[in-house]
C-alpha cells in the first residue's frame, strides 16, 4: 500500500531564527523510518506565533497535498510565549484525548514535569494532528508512546476510500492494533463531553461585557452551534459602540498605504500619488503658435521700427508636426502657420488669419503670394507659446496625496510631459462573500422554494465597490453548514486560492453576524482564523450587528515570504449584516473610509488632525441638507435614513426627501429603500420627528441633480 504522509512543524522562536539549531526533526525521523509505513517526514519551522502556526497546520490539513499526520513540536509548556495548544485547539474538529492521556502517562514514568505538558490531539478533516514537547527527548518519548497506533488512527481519520487506503491493509492493521471501530465511536462521545467541560465557561447568560481589546484567552466565547442551548448567547457579549468610535477603530486598524511604481495608463484612475512628480519634458518643447495665421517679425514697441501693417510676401508655410529644420524668416516677409506649429527662426509673433486679407496669388493660382496685414498693434511674443510656458522642464506637476481623478486632468498632465511611470499607493483588492444556507444566485432560473432568498447583497455591494473604482473579487456564497465552508472561503480568499486568484486585502461578508445559532461569522473569525474582533455591534439603524475584525496574515511558502513586499501583514474583514439595506448602508459608512485610507487618501491631513478618522477625504462627503418633510426619529440608535437630495436652482440649498417613511419604508430588509437614494440623512436619536425645514447632516452617496425645490419657513 501507499505510505502515509507525515509533516512536522517545529514551533520555536530560536529554531525559526536559526534553523540549524533544531534537533527535533533529526530525532523523530528515525522513529518513522523504523515503522516502515511512513514517507520521510516533511518539516517546517515557525516562531511561537498563533497565526503562523494556524496558517501552516491549515495548509497541511486542508490543502490539496494534505498530510495524514501533522506533528507539532514546541510551545506546549507554561511559559507566556507557549501558544501551540491555543493555536491548534480551535483547528481540531474531533478531539482525541486518549492520545493525550497516552503521551502524558508515558512521560510521567520518566518525569513528574510531564504534568506541566499541555498536549492537544485530534482530527481535522482527514488529518490527525498531535502536539509534542519541544525538547528532542520529550518529543521522542511522546511519539514512541503512540506511534504504533498512528497508522491505524490516520487511516480511520482519512476514511476507507482515501487514496492511502486498501481494505486489506486496514483490516490487518485493525487486528494488529487490537481496536475496533466501536471503541472509536465511544471515544468521540467522550470528546464532546470533554469539549463542553473545558469551554463551557460562565458565558451562557452573556452578562459579562468583554473589554474592548481582548486577548485570545479572555475573548468572549462566541455562539457555538454544536454546543447546544447552554452555550448560545441570550444577549450579545459585544459592547455597543457609537458610530464615531467604530470609525476610529477602523481607522486605527487600517494599515498605512503601500507605495508601488506603475506605468502611466488609464488604469491609474482612482489612484493617489505617493511621490511628487516632476516634468520630464517641457510643454511645449518649442516656440509654438497659438493661432492659425502668419508668423511675423514684430518690431519692439519701445523702438520705432517698421509697422506690422501692410502687404508682405508669404515666404513659407509651417504646419504642426514639421520635421527637420525650418528656414529662418527674413525681415519683410511673413510665413503662414497653423495652431500649435513651431515658429520659424527669427519670427516672434503671429497675426490671426482673421486680421489679414489675401493680396495676390502665385502665377499657378495655388498658393498665396502676398497677404495684407490689417492690424498695427502686434507686440513681440503675441500668440506665441514659449518653450516650457505651459509646463516648464523639471517643475512639480503633481504632489504626493493628489488623486488621479476620472475627470482626466491628471492623466493628461502626466501624458503631456511624457511621464513613463509614477509612484502611487497600491489600491486595495476587495473580496465580497455572501453567507447563508437560504441564499440562491439571483439569476437562478428555478422558482424559490421554502425559505429561499435571492442573493441581492453580492451584486449590490460589488456594483457599489466597482463604482468607487476598486478591484473586486466575487467570492460567491458560503453555506452556514457545514461551518467549515465559511472558514475555507475566508481562508482561501486571504491566501489567494480558489475564486480569489490573487489574495485580497479586504474581505466583505454579509449575513451571519447577529444572534441566531447559524450566525457564525464572529466565532469563525476568532477561533478558526485567530482573528481579533474590534467591534461587533454599533448603535445605528440600520446596521446594528456590523462587525469589524483583523486577521494576522503571513504569506505561505518561503520564496513568497521574502519576495512579496506588497502583501499587507494584517487583513481586514468587514462582516456586514445580512439585511440588504443594512449591508449597503454599512458598506458606505464603514468600508469606504477604510478603503480610502488604504488607497492613500487623507494621508497628508492625518498627521495634523487629532481625529484622523474624520479626515474629509475619507468616506462619503458630508453636507448640510434641508428636510422637505418630517422625518421620524429613533429613540435609541442614530438612523441613516435613505433619501434623495437635490440642489435647488432657486435658493442654491440642498434638500432631502425620504425614499419612504410609511410602513416598511426604511425597514432594513428593504433594499428598495436605497433605489433612487443618493444620500443618507443622519438623524440623531430623539423623540418624535425631525421637522420639515430643519437642517441636518447627510452623507452623499451619489450624484446630486438640480430641482425647483424651495421651502420658505
Ligand atoms: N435577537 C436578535 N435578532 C436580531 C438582532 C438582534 O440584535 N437580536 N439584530 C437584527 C438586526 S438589526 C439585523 S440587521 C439582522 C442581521 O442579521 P445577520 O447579519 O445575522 O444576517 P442573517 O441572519 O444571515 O440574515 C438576515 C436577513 O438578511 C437576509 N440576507 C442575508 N444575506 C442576504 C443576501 N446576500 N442577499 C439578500 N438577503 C440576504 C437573510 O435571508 C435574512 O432575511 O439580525 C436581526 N436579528
Ligand atoms: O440594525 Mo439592523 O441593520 O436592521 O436593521
Ligand atoms: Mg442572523
Amino acid at each position: 500500500m501507499d505510505k502515509l504522509r507525515v509533516a512536522i512543524l517545529i514551533v520555536s522562536d530560536t529554531a525559526s531564527a536559526n534553523p540549524a539549531s533544531d534537533k527535533v526533526v533529526d530525532a523523530l525521523t528515525p522513529i518513522f523510518a523504523a515503522e516502515g509505513k511512513w514517507e520521510s517526514p516533511a518539516f517546517r519551522i515557525v516562531p511561537d506565533n498563533v497565526g503562523q502556526i494556524q496558517q501552516c497546520v491549515c495548509e497541511w490539513a486542508d490543502g490539496p497535498n494534505w498530510y495524514n499526520l501533522i506533528l507539532l513540536s514546541g510551545g506546549t509548556g507554561f511559559a507566556i510565549k507557549d501558544t501551540t495548544p491555543e493555536a491548534v485547539f480551535p483547528l481540531i474538529q474531533r478531539h482525541a484525548p486518549g492520545l493525550v492521556h497516552g503521551m502524558i502517562a508515558a512521560s510521567l514514568k520518566v518525569t513528574p514535569f510531564a504534568m506541566m505538558a499541555r498536549p492537544v490531539a485530534g482530527v481535522r478533516d482527514k488529518s490527525l494532528i498531535i502536539t509534542l514537547p519541544g525538547s528532542p527527548k520529550g518529543a521522542m518519548e511522546n511519539l514512541d508512546a503512540v506511534v504504533k497506533l498512528l497508522p491505524h488512527a490516520c487511516m480511520q481519520a482519512a476514511g476507507a476510500n482515501s487514496r492511502n487506503l486498501h481494505a486489506g491493509g486496514m483490516a490487518k492493521l485493525e487486528s494488529e492494533a487490537g481496536v475496533s471501530a466501536q471503541k472509536d465511536k465511544h471515544q468521540h462521545q467522550h470528546n464532546h463531553h470533554h469539549h463542553h467541560h473545558h469551554h463551557g465557561h460562565d458565558h451562557g447568560h452573556g452578562h459579562k461585557v468583554p473589554k474592548a481589546h481582548t486577548s485570545p484567552s479572555e475573548r468572549p466565547q462566541s455562539n457555538d452551534p454544536n454546543a447546544g442551548p447552554n452555550r448560545r448567547y441570550r444577549s450579545s457579549p459585544y459592547p455597543m459602540l457609537s458610530v464615531d468610535e467604530a470609525l476610529r477603530r477602523i481607522n486605527e486598524q487600517t494599515p498605512d498605504p503601500e507605495v508601488v511604481e506603475v506605468p502611466v495608463t488609464t488604469s491609474l484612475i482612482g489612484s493617489v500619488i505617493a511621490e511628487d512628480v516632476y516634468a520630464a519634458e517641457a510643454v511645449p518643447a518649442y516656440r509654438a503658435s497659438i493661432v492659425d495665421g502668419y508668423a511675423i517679425i514684430a518690431p519692439d514697441s519701445s523702438t520705432t521700427g517698421p509697422s506690422t501693417k501692410g502687404v508682405f510676401p508669404v515666404a513659407s508655410i509651417t504646419h504642426a508636426n514639421v520635421g527637420g529644420n525650418l528656414e529662418p524668416l527674413q525681415l519683410g516677409t511673413i510665413a503662414r502657420i497653423t495652431t500649435g506649429a513651431p515658429l520659424p527662426p527669427n519670427a516672434n509673433a503671429v497675426v490671426m488669419v482673421e486680421d489679414t486679407t489675401l493680396d495676390s496669388c502665385t502665377p499657378d493660382g495655388k498658393e498665396e503670394a502676398t497677404v495684407e496685414i490689417l492690424t498695427d498693434d502686434i507686440e513681440p511674443g503675441e500668440n506665441v507659446r514659449e518653450p516650457g510656458s505651459d509646463v516648464s522642464l523639471g517643475s512639480k506637476i503633481l504632489a504626493r496625496g493628489d488623486l488621479i481623478s476620472p475627470v482626466g486632468g491628471e492623466i493628461g498632465l502626466l501624458a503631456s510631459t511624457g511621464t513613463k511611470t509614477i509612484k502611487v499607493f497600491r489600491k486595495p483588492r476587495v473580496g465580497v462573500l455572501s453567507t447563508g444556507d437560504e441564499l440562491v444566485e439571483h439569476n437562478d432560473p428555478r422558482p424559490l422554494t421554502g425559505g429561499q432568498i435571492r442573493d441581492s447583497n453580492r451584486p449590490s455591494l460589488i456594483s457599489c465597490l466597482t463604482s468607487w473604482g476598486f478591484e473586486t473579487i466575487d467570492l460567491g456564497i458560503a453555506r452556514d453548514t457545514p461551518a467549515s465552508e465559511l472558514e475555507h472561503a475566508l481562508r482561501d480568499s486571504l491566501r489567494g486560492v480558489g475564486r480569489a486568484s490573487s489574495s485580497v486585502d479586504v474581505i466583505i461578508t454579509t449575513g451571519g453576524v447577529s444572534m441566531g445559532e447559524l450566525d457564525l461569522l464572529k466565532p469563525t473569525i476568532e477561533r478558526s482564523l485567530g482573528g481579533t474582533i474590534h467591534f461587533g455591534r454599533v448603535s445605528m439603524k440600520p446596521g446594528k450587528p456590523t462587525t469589524f475584525a483583523t486577521v494576522p496574515f503571513k504569506p505561505t511558502g518561503d520564496a513568497e515570504a521574502t519576495s512579496s513586499q506588497s502583501e499587507r501583514q494584517s487583513k481586514l474583514i468587514f462582516s456586514l449584516p445580512g439585511n440588504p439595506a443594512s449591508a449597503l448602508v454599512t458598506l458606505n459608512l464603514f468600508v469606504l473610509p477604510s478603503l480610502h485610507k488604504l488607497t492613500g487618501l487623507g494621508h497628508s491631513s492625518q498627521a495634523l488632525s487629532s481625529r484622523p478618522w474624520l479626515a474629509p477625504q475619507l468616506g462619503l462627503p458630508r453636507v448640510a441638507v434641508v428636510l422637505t418633510h418630517h422625518f421620524p426619529l429613533d429613540p435609541k440608535r442614530t438612523e441613516y435614513h435613505r433619501a434623495v437630495v437635490t440642489a435647488s436652482r432657486s435658493d442654491g440649498r440642498l434638500y432631502a426627501t425620504s425614499t419612504g417613511v410609511e410602513g416598511a419604508g426604511q425597514r432594513s430588509s428593504k433594499v428598495g429603500s436605497l433605489a433612487k437614494a443618493n444620500a443618507l440623512v443622519v438623524l440623531r436619536t430623539g423623540r418624535g420627528v425631525a421637522i420639515k425645514g430643519e437642517i441636518v447632516e447627510a452623507l452623499l452617496m451619489g450624484d446630486v441633480h438640480g430641482s425647483d425645490t424651495r421651502i420658505i419657513c
